[in-house]
């Protein structure tokens, strides 16, 4: 790894030094390819291995963890900051420079009561997610490695210790101006230190200045946007979108209690300790717009609340706008209409929402459901999904309005092909994370999580052989909740 240190040089102030502490026999339980890619690594070695197990210093590292604060389930905490994450600095790869953080690595000077450590079942999780996101080409950080230990760490009961090792564009958070904001004395000259910052760094074409910060402001609200209808289109719930663990480059971050979706539920919860469902499935979009008022809300010392407000009305539409556009690709309902482009989207916007409704009011799977998608030819009343369908004729109201939509399909084997280019067959359900969780945990053995971890780079492939990864989950694996002691 070749380290620039930009955010340390530059930053001082805004992170504390904190040095990992090693974990006891250390092994690579994951390792990705496509991430060591990013900033130009090969294949694990042993040094790798005592290096990002803490075990061996990293030449060019500098070892820090970050100041910040955050709005946790609507409540503002004045300081939060990396408890259990430390960065490494800036590895520079072919296409850019990504952050290498320990998550996991030891306690830091903003650990509070936490001991720093992250348990296996979680740094597994976080490790497949990230790049099973990655390979659904939603925006997200990245891992290059989970790595395991013996090293004993206490939740509800002993576990094991392990460290993901993350990759991010950038670890700032909503959070960070937040703290800079409320806690600093001096906030205009520290926010505009780290406004500057982030502009250089991740939004190269603005200026750093008045013009540059107001078109700022209005990309980070777009590339959340954006992020939100992702996930919404792929079905995935993150569970814990509390301000500091929203990237300001729009990218997913922090996997928790995540899931994604089985049976299509707007109101489904994963996160066990979320009672009220305030980051429910169907709650995340009025939830990435509640988050960004409060980002807003910091910034007034630097861009005009005029500015801050135009740029959040932007927030919906352009939601909307992501998302109709990914659910057309599934859907495959084409653009090229006589309508104007707003009804368009207005009308798509009504007739996805029916098609969800249906799979929620038939209790069907969603991932699975769009995947039959690519199994029906549209001149014909039967399909796959039809079978599925508990009220046949809702189906059919709805199918009728699709055909006309849809219209005529010249090459009905090229249209469905097309469909299974973005409706995965594979995702990561929960309980195919936990049974990978279990063969380390009661055997030792990775060969489940090695497995899952090579489907999951290829989601849209039929991988015939891998049938079984595809089913619902069984009893015990429905409705896995999640919970925070990670
Ligand atoms: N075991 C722990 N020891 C110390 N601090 C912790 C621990 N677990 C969580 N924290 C801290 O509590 C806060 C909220 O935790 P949260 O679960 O959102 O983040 P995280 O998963 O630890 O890390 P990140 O947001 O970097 O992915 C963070 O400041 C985090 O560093
Ligand atoms: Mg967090």
């Amino acid at each position: 790894m070749r380290f620039k240190q930009d955010f340390f040089e530059q930053l001082d102030g805004f992170y504390s030094q904190a040095y990992p502490q090693g974990i006891s026999n250390p092994h690579w339980l994951g390792w990705s390819d496509a991430a060591a890619k990013l900033i130009g690594l090969d294949k694990p070695n042993h040094e790798l291995l005592m290096q990002l197990s803490a075990n061996a210093a990293a030449p060019g590292a500098s070892y820090y963890a970050q100041v910040y604060s955050g709005h946790q389930f609507g409540g503002y905490t004045p300081r939060l900051g990396d408890g259990r994450s430390i960065i490494l600095g800036e590895a520079i790869g072919p296409d850019g420079a990504w952050d290498v953080a320990l998550k996991g690595g030891g306690p830091t000077p903003y650990s509070r009561h936490g001991d720093g450590r992250a348990v296996m079942r979680s740094a597994v999780r976080e490790f497949l997610v990230s790049e099973a996101l990655a390979a659904l080409s939603v925006p997200t950080t990245r891992a290059l490695a989970v790595i395991g230990s013996d090293l004993p760490v206490w939740r509800e009961s002993q576990e094991t210790a392990a460290i993901t090792v993350r990759l991010a564009k950038s670890h700032i958070r909503f959070g960070h101006f937040e703290y800079f904001c409320y806690s600093e004395k001096g906030a205009p000259d520290k926010l505009t230190q780290l406004l500057n910052f982030t502009i250089t760094q991740h939004f190269p074409h603005l200026t750093t200045d008045a013009a540059g910060y107001k078109q700022w402001f209005v990309e980070v609200v777009q590339l959340t946007a954006k992020m939100i209808a992702h996930w919404q289109a792929v079905g995935f719930a993150h569970g814990v979108m509390n301000t500091d663990n929203m990237s300001i480059v729009g990218d997913t971050f922090d996997f928790g209690p995540f899931a994604f979706l089985d049976t299509f539920k707007e109101s489904f919860i994963c996160n066990h300790s979320d009672h009220d469902g305030r980051y429910a499935f169907g709650q995340q979009p009025g939830i990435g717009l509640w988050n960004l008022k409060r980002l807003a809300q910091a910034l007034p010392p630097i861009i005009a609340s005029d500015d801050l407000i135009a740029a959040l009305n932007t927030y919906q539409p352009s939601l909307v706008n992501h998302y109709v556009s990914l659910m057309r690709e599934k859907l495959g309902l084409s653009t090229d209409s006589d309508l104007d482009n707003a009804e368009q989207e207005k009308q798509d916007l009504a007739f996805i929402s029916q098609f969800t409704v249906m799979l929620e009011n038939n209790q069907l799977d969603y991932t699975n459901s769009l995947r039959k998608i690519g199994t029906i030819d549209i001149s014909s009343q039967h399909s796959l999904l039809r079978d599925d369908m508990l009220d046949v004729h809702q189906f059919d109201s709805w199918f009728q309005a699709y055909q006309s939509r849809v219209g005529q399909v010249s090459d009905v084997a090229a249209w469905q092909h097309e469909r299974n280019q973005h409706n995965p067959k594979y995702i990561l359900r929960n309980y195919l994370a936990q049974e990978a969780i279990i063969d380390i945990e009661e055997k030792a053995d990775n060969s489940k999580l090695l497995q899952l971890q090579q489907l999951l780079t290829r989601p849209f492939d039929e991988q015939p052989e891998m049938n079984d990864f595809a089913k619902r989950p069984p009893q015990w694996g429905q409705g896995l909740v999640m919970s925070c002691s990670s």
